[in-house]
């Protein structure tokens, strides 16, 4: 186990599953009191003097689902910390998660990210997870024929346990290996299709598209949140089909 990982797993924020124990605290109390501060001192074990900055107004839920080993945990991390985490490969165990605080079209929006092992050994403690994530990114990996035939089975699980209207978007990733792929880009479209969910491919290796898979996810969740009948209107399929093609994309602003 990596120290990050250790570490982790010793606060208690990636915990051994096996023992079945699930338990969610709210801080609540007036602006400024140090709810944000109390949670980081728990979380990274220090206080960050002089950081006070209001708690942004919205905030979602995604959750990284797939196979073990297609490459959640370093997507998550090229995301957040904009870092490729090579060298041997640890399973994650149980969950994990990460915050990123994103301006999508000015408005701030933070992004709770929860990294959820693969491992069929932890698959009934993460169903427990589903219902409270607003996006699902959902990846396999494009050197690797049973994570994309196991894309069904994981489609039938989302069904069965996360929320009815929850945002799905299907990710193949390692795009970067290109010499060792054995799914073609056109199989993961025509799978999004039958599905109608948005599909991209990535590289959490090279961060190819994975500024604009949280992009995405944000502008729609920001949408549906803030949704009015005058407002601009947003598909988020479109906007990843406009988008995902362009040799530099966009970026959060
Ligand atoms: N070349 C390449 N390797 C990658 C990429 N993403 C992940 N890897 C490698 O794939 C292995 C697995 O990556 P993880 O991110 O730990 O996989 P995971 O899906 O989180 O696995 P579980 O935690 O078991 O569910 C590691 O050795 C990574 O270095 C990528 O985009 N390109």
């Amino acid at each position: 186990m990596d120290q990050q990982r250790l570490d982790s797993y010793q606060r208690g924020t990636s915990r051994d599953f096996n023992e079945h124990v699930l338990h969610k605290t709210i801080l609540v109390g007036d602006s400024g009191v140090g709810k944000t501060s109390l949670l980081v001192q728990f979380d990274q074990g220090k206080f960050i003097p002089g950081s006070f900055s209001a708690t942004v107004g919205i905030g979602f839920t995604v959750m990284l689902l797939g196979d073990s080993g297609v490459g959640k945990t370093c997507f998550l991390i090229q995301f957040k910390d904009g870092a490729f985490l090579s060298g041997n490969f640890i399973a994650t165990v149980g969950i994990d998660f990460r915050n990123k605080v994103v301006t999508v079209d000015g408005v701030r929006v933070k992004l709770q990210i929860w990294d959820t092992a693969g491992q069929e050994r932890f698959r009934s403690v993460t169903h427990a997870y589903y219902r409270d994530a607003q996006a699902l990114l959902l990846l396999y990996d494009i050197t690797n024929k049973s994570s994309f035939d196991n894309i069904r089975a994981w489609l039938t699980e989302i069904h069965e346990y996360a929320q009815r209207d929850v945002v799905i978007m299907l990710l193949g990733n390692k795009a970067d290996v290109s010499n060792e792929r054995v799914i073609r880009s056109e199989d993961g479209e025509t799978l999004a299709r039958e599905y109608g969910v948005p599909f991209m491919e990535t590289s959490a290796k090279t961060g190819m598209n994975v500024e604009l898979a949280f992009l995405a996810i944000a502008k729609e969740l920001k949408y549906r949140a803030l949704w009015h009948p005058d407002g601009p209107r947003f598909q988020i399929r479109d906007f990843v089909e406009s988008q995902k093609k362009q040799p530099s994309c966009c970026s959060f602003s």
